[in-house]
């Protein structure tokens, strides 16, 4: 039994790899799937972890062993079937010229069964936690500077309440290299029974360390719904179209050879010992330690958007700015919480403040790429602004303004590779001290709609803003109602200014 430095208990019942599906014994046969442009772009980026936490009414410790987890591992191999990449390996072998997804009969997907005593309520909550709470819960790659793990995945079972002896957990998975980095429009969310004190029922909690996996765990939610209904265990479903991954990388067109650019630019920034290191970027938070930080999801209703957007409007109405913005809920909502985090940071007015913003280039590019293409394909836009700007009353326009203009880039030739864009990055990434704006996940891609068969998840986690500073964006559970769930990580005393900010300034409208 593992012990964290916040008294959280692990304990390992099983580790194990599971294979793509085969119903005669036979295995797929090897193959090496090449990187793209915007595979060699975010290959050193690390990976998105998300966590799924359910809450299942009438689980038993024996139901979970016996029914259960033997169909979400069914349900996983099947989904290996058609997502076979995954359960290979990024490898940089000394006579290539790039890395690339090998897969080898026999690689699969390690899956680790745990259990856990963290606090589901805890955990599930929107409250203050420590961000280092969930950390137990996150299944760690294996990454060496050759050879790196596609996928891992674990599951936990969590404890209602510390002392409770019930509890459900499964959590893991990354995709390094490889990942789809979001799908377009999918998400999920729901709550279980009770969030008081006399919980009974145990829960499953599921973390996903991935940039991409939202189609994968679509996927795996599908197939494991189907069979989780079903008495039919060796049941060979077929998936539905869209959700069949399409992993043709000759619809990535490259012929400036874009894809070697990226790789000499990161070959130079990463030094002579180690330029063809698969490792990851260590984060400002990898290298000093997360200890002091606090994690806290914040929510804005579709009510709350239509304020902000009325109040950028009136703003430049009355400067007599006649420009048309583009005040999207994800403008609006990005807008209003980096303006929270500059203020709560105390961030220096003269200080160059950075923005990042991914879009989803399947549609934008010329030809489009299906939808269903499952790899990287988010192109970036990074523009600057002085936090004294920010700071001003009307701050919230100003950032919005600003937002607005890069995904209008963004949407006309912006999504394009080119090694002008890799130069900024690396630039960037050079400073010192700067100050860097982004948004993991999305308000569109449905996280809260991933049904394993048992409904919706309580919460989504996107864990992985405790190393980047990211804000997360996942829509709001109760769908439809076009809200967001915005993720913040800071430390303590800025957490509690960022949470007066965040509501007073939707107050003061
Ligand atoms: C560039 C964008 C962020 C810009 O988003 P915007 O919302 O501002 O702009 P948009 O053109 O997409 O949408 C504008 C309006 O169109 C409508 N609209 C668009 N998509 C819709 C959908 N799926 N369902 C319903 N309405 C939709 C809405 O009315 C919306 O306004 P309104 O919203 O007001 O109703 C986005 O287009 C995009 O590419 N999103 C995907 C980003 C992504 O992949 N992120 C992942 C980063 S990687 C990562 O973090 C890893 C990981 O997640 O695993």
């Amino acid at each position: 039994m593992a012990e964290t430095k916040n008294n959280s208990k692990v304990k390992v019942h099983e580790d194990t790899k599971l294979t793509p599906f085969s119903s005669n014994s036979t295995t797929a046969a090897p193959f090496t799937l090449p990187l793209t442009y915007f595979d060699t772009y975010w290959f050193k980026f690390p990976p998105v972890e998300r966590l799924f936490l359910y809450q299942i009414t009438e689980l038993t410790s024996d139901s979970f062993n016996s029914a259960i987890l033997p169909k979400l591992k069914h349900a996983l191999s099947l989904t290996l079937l058609h997502y076979t990449p995954l359960a290979g390996h990024l490898m940089w072998p000394p006579d290539a010229a790039k890395p690339a997804i090998y897969y080898f009969p026999d690689d699969g997907v390690s899956l680790t069964v745990a259990e856990s005593n963290s606090d589901f309520a805890l955990l599930s909550g929107s409250g203050i936690r420590d961000a280092a709470e969930f950390n137990p819960l996150v299944p760690q790659l294996s990454i060496s500077d050759d050879k790196t793990e596609a996928h891992r995945l674990s599951a936990h079972r969590l404890s209602a309440h510390r002392l409770s002896a019930h509890g459900l957990s499964a959590h893991g998975s990354s995709a390094h290299g490889l990942s789809a980095h979001g799908s377009s429009a999918h998400r999920l969310s729901a709550h279980g029974s009770s969030a008081h004190g006399d919980l009974r029922s145990d829960q499953l909690i599921w973390i996903s360390a991935s940039t991409s996996c939202m189609m994968f765990i679509k996927s795996w939610a599908y197939f494991s719904k189907q069979i989780q209904s079903s008495d039919v265990h060796n049941a060979n479903p077929s998936l539905a179209p869209e959700l069949t991954p399409c992993f043709d990388r000759t619809v990535i067109k490259d012929p400036d050879g874009i894809d070697m650019v990226y790789v000499k630019h990161w070959m130079d920034f990463t030094g002579s010992s180690d330029t063809r290191s698969l490792k990851v970027l260590a984060t400002a938070v990898d290298k000093e330690g997360s200890s002091d930080f606090v994690r806290k999801t914040f929510e804005l209703s579709g009510e709350d958007i239509k304020k902000l957007r009325d109040k950028v409007n009136k703003i430049n109405n009355e400067a007599g700015e006649s420009k048309q913005l583009h005040l999207s809920t994800f403008v609006l909502t990005c807008a209003h919480a980096y303006v929270c985090q500059i203020r709560a940071k105390r961030v220096e007015a003269n200080t160059t403040v950075e923005f990042a913003v991914g879009g989803d280039c399947r549609g934008r590019l010329d030809p489009p790429v299906p939808t269903n293409y499952f790899g990287n394909c988010i192109g970036s836009v990074i523009a600057e602004a002085k936090a004294s700007d920010m700071i001003r009353d009307d701050g919230v326009a100003v950032v919005a303004e600003k937002l607005s203009e890069m995904i209008k880039v963004l949407k006309g030739n912006g999504v394009q590779g080119s090694e002008d864009k890799m130069v900024k990055t690396i630039a960037m990434l050079k400073e010192k001290g700067h100050v860097m704006l982004t948004a993991a996940g999305s308000n569109r891609f449905d996280d809260y709609g991933s049904d394993f068969g048992w409904g919706r998840p309580k919460k989504v986690e996107i864990v992985s803003v405790d190393r980047t500073g990211a804000i997360s964006l996942v829509e709001s559970k109760d769908g439809g109602g076009g809200g967001v769930e915005i993720g913040v990580v800071l430390k303590k005393q800025q957490m509690e200014v960022f949470a007066s900010l965040f509501v007073n300034g939707l107050e003061d409208l």
